[in-house]
């Protein structure tokens, strides 16, 4: 065979039919953005012919709907010469739309790669620029860089060759394929050491194939000089003993001449193309162990970095790429899913700040945590599983590092809103009466305590170093605080509520003991008050007991309580003695001896009676009982009461208390004013009853009667000895008989007393107005107050009587 493939190439003579049908110059097969849209598929030159990379391959493997497929993709290349058909199989096989020659011209068509998505099938499908062509003449550059990223990319790398090809070492493209496979050891050699994946299958099509040398000979012919380079390659010391079906798959197929076997070709095209298609074949050609294991999502970027190795000549490392590749994706990825988990949490940060409680927090953090990691987890774990695996644990930080704030400030709100509700529970637990305190808070705690526990729980995620125990340590302070404060609260409240007892308690006995004003006055007043003060005192220890209070507290309030009884006996005392009511009671109490009887009866003085000394008498007694007023004193000294004195302090805001002090209730001036004042009104009284002595002197004489007989006489006689009369007397006689006998004297007398006694009343004021001077005419109290005791004396004096 000749080794000259341009001389014996033949001549194409079909045009791709979706170039035909869309009417486009198939020249050099790209567009200035570098993707064209041929009927219903798009394709990308993935690399131009100036050997840039394109940057549309992601959105373009998104656009083919190929994004979210992970692994369930495959990736097929084809090398081969130019212009020996490849872009014609490809788009028979996988209904691509590559660029094929026109037929009219013998020139380059494919430039750079072209990437298509197989029609009906997750393939992608690269068209790679033939080798060995006129355009590039000596340039093998760009050949040996595609072919070494066809080889890193793709599953499976279709070799296309003329069947006449078969035997040369260069129309063949063997040095090329030489070149190949070393750097194939250097990617993959490793790899297949290790028993890990990385195998690829070189398809060999056999183009044009006559039938006169049976398929198996030109196999065995491929096969020989393959194991031919692979034996002269320069292979590294630790590989020596690598075979080449350690790392590659074989396979070969021929196919018709496409002129001269149109239908046959096309029959055998159908039948290559089933080997790509039906997954259930035993020859099917997509094994999964040729699968690079790149997540679709990835190929962009994973073939991008491979072909920057390429180009800068540097030795490929795909694992390195595979990691890098990891890292690129991991990030975009967990910065997605991250996003996504912001996005969630975002709306409760501004209550949680506001100082809300919110419901469920915990589970919403839970929820938002899980969906931020499988979605990760769904995305991410299809690459490299070092990586996958540290950018889960750096993601993990970051979504914990912003709950925690939301956890740090649930528990601070919790532990606000819990004291609060502890505040409000104590408070409805000592409404009322007969609630025992130490049960109320025991209770309002544990609920307190309780609510916090749980709402901690509820929000602490799981695998964090969060913790709340110390956020429940400080509520049991406060909680501790608030209760104490209560309980001083109370215990203030209970001894004002003992002390008003005490008042409304002691105020009738004291009353009747002061009106009563008997010389053991004092006595009773005191032995009610202590009596009632031991009551108010035990029932304040009862209560001090359920209130838990210290023995101090007991002792202060108690203190307390004693004091504030007295003054309010003090109060109680002064009101009784206040000025008015003092001399009322002085009043009362000399009425009682100078108006009254020993019986109890109203005096009516007579001249013979000795106003003077009863007067004299009833005002001593009364006077005595100034100084008996003016300290409290008992008689028996058993019943004293003494409380300590205490000075003021500014510091406790205790104002001064004088126990002694307290004892005097009027002063030495008082008494002495008050006795003036009683005498006034008693001198009053004096004159009162001396005018009543003088107004009985005015009554009627005897004697007058007798006048009356004598100067009566004739009519009496006029009575008896008229008839007429005579009959009236007889009757007034008759009835009184009557009267007698029916027992009616008794009431007729006192019907007649009383009348007698209006008479008498009514006369005896006719002749005091009569006899009166205007000055004594005067009301005696409105006149005791204003007028001096002398006044009354001097009165006296004028009018013949005289003053004690
Ligand atoms: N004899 C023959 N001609 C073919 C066959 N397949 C395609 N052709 C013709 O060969 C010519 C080149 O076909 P293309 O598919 O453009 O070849 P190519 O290898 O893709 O060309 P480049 O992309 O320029 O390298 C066209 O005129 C086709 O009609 C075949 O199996 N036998």
């Amino acid at each position: 065979m000749s080794s000259d493939n341009q001389g014996i190439r033949p001549v194409p003579i079909d045009a791709s039919p979706a170039a035909q049908a869309n009417g486009v110059t198939p020249v050099n097969g790209h567009t200035p953005n570098g993707a064209q849209q041929f009927g219903s598929s798009e394709r990308i030159q993935v690399i131009n012919d100036e050997k840039n990379f394109t940057p549309d391959l992601a959105s373009q493997i998104d656009r083919w709907g190929l994004r979210d497929v992970g692994f369930s993709y495959n990736i097929v290349a084809v090398f081969g010469s130019q212009s020996t058909g490849k872009s014609t199989l490809l788009n028979r096989l996988f209904g691509t739309t590559f660029d094929v020659m026109d037929e009219s011209q013998r020139r380059q068509t494919t430039k750079g790669i072209w990437m298509c998505r197989g029609k009906g099938m997750g393939v992608m499908v690269m068209d790679v620029e033939g080798t060995d062509g006129r355009e590039r003449g000596e340039d093998q550059d760009f050949e040996r860089k595609s072919a070494l990223f066809s080889l890193a990319s793709s599953e499976i790398l279709i070799i296309n060759l003329w069947e006449h090809q078969v035997g040369l070492y260069q129309g063949a493209n063997m040095g090329l394929l030489k070149t190949v496979f070393e750097v194939n050891l250097g990617l993959f050699g490793k790899k297949a050491q290790d028993g890990t994946s990385g195998r690829t299958l070189l398809l060999f099509v056999i183009r044009d194939h006559i039938g006169v040398t049976p398929l198996a000979n030109l196999q065995a012919t491929l096969t020989a000089d393959l194991n031919k380079i692979w034996e002269s390659l320069s292979k590294p010391a630790e590989l020596q003993d690598r075979l080449l079906s350690d790392y590659f798959d074989l396979s070969f197929t021929a196919l018709p001449h496409k002129v001269l076997a149109a239908d046959k070709f096309e029959s055998e095209v159908q039948q290559l193309r089933k080997r790509f298609v039906e997954k259930g074949r035993e020859d099917y050609l997509f094994k999964s162990a040729y699968h690079k294991r790149i997540p679709a999502d990835g190929v962009a970027f994973y073939m991008e970095g491979i072909w920057e190795q390429v180009q800068t000549n540097k030795d490929l490392d795909l694992p390195t790429q595979q990691e890098l590749l990891a890292q690129f994706r991991c990030d975009e990825i967990s910065t997605l899913a991250l996003a996504e988990f912001n996005e969630q949490s975002k709306p409760q940060r501004r209550p949680v700040e506001a100082g809300r409680v919110v419901e469920g927090l915990g589970s919403m953090m839970r929820n938002w945590k899980t969906q931020a990691l499988t979605r990760y987890d769904r995305d991410a774990s299809r690459y490299h599983q070092g990586v996958y695996k540290r950018k889960r644990v750096d993601l993990l930080s970051v979504i914990d590092s912003t709950l925690s704030p939301l956890f740090l400030g649930q528990l601070k709100n919790l532990h606000k809103s819990c004291l609060v509700a502890f505040k409000k529970e104590m408070l409805e637990g000592m409404r009322g009466e007969g609630y025992n305190f130490a049960v109320v808070v025991n209770k309002a705690r544990e609920k307190c305590e309780t609510r916090f526990t749980e709402g901690a729980k509820e929000a602490l995620l799981e695998d964090t170093d969060w913790t709340w125990e110390d956020e429940v340590e400080l509520l049991r302070e406060e909680v501790g605080i608030v209760a104490d404060q209560c309980r001083k609260d109370e215990t203030k409240k209970m001894v004002n509520l003992i002390e008003r007892t005490c008042k409304r308690q002691i105020s009738e006995p004291v009353d009747i003991h002061l009106n009563k004003a008997a010389p053991d006055m004092w006595d009773g007043v005191l032995i009610v008050f202590k009596t009632t003060l031991e009551k108010a005192e035990a029932t304040y220890l009862t209560k001090a007991k359920s209130f838990n209070c210290t023995e101090e507290e007991n002792t202060t309030a108690l203190a307390t309580l004693r004091k504030r009884a007295w003054l309010v006996l003090r109060a109680k005392i002064d009101e009784q003695v206040a000025d008015p009511v003092i001399l009322g009671k002085l009043r009362g109490h000399f009425e009682d001896r100078f108006r009254y009887d020993d019986s109890g009866v109203p005096r009516v003085w007579k001249p013979e009676d000795d106003i003077d000394s009863a007067f004299k008498k009833a005002k001593d007694q009364t006077l005595e009982l100034i100084p008996r007023y003016s300290k409290i004193a008992p008689v028996d000294p058993s019943n004293e009461y003494t409380l300590p004195s205490e000075p003021s302090d500014s510091l406790s805001s205790t104002e001064e208390f004088d126990f002694p002090a307290t004892l005097t209730v009027f002063t030495e001036t008082k008494s002495l004013d008050l006795s003036a004042r009683f005498r006034k009104d008693a001198d009053a009284y004096y004159v009162e009853a001396k005018r009543s002595t003088v107004s009985s002197v005015a009554q009627i004489p005897y004697w007058m009667y007798g006048v009356l007989v004598i100067l009566g006489w004739n009519e009496a006689m006029v009575v008896l000895f008229n008839p007429l009369y005579f009959a009236f007397l007889l009757c007034a006689l008759g009835s009184a008989y009557a009267i007698v006998q029916l027992g009616l004297v008794g009431p007729l007398i006192q019907v007649s007393r009383t009348v007698a006694g209006e008479v008498q009343r009514q006369a005896s004021d006719r002749l005091r107005e009569h006899f009166s001077q205007p000055v004594l005419a005067q009301p005696i109290r409105s006149r005791s107050v204003d007028v001096d005791s002398n006044d009354g004396e001097d009165e006296l004096r004028r009018r013949g009587g005289s003053p004690m």
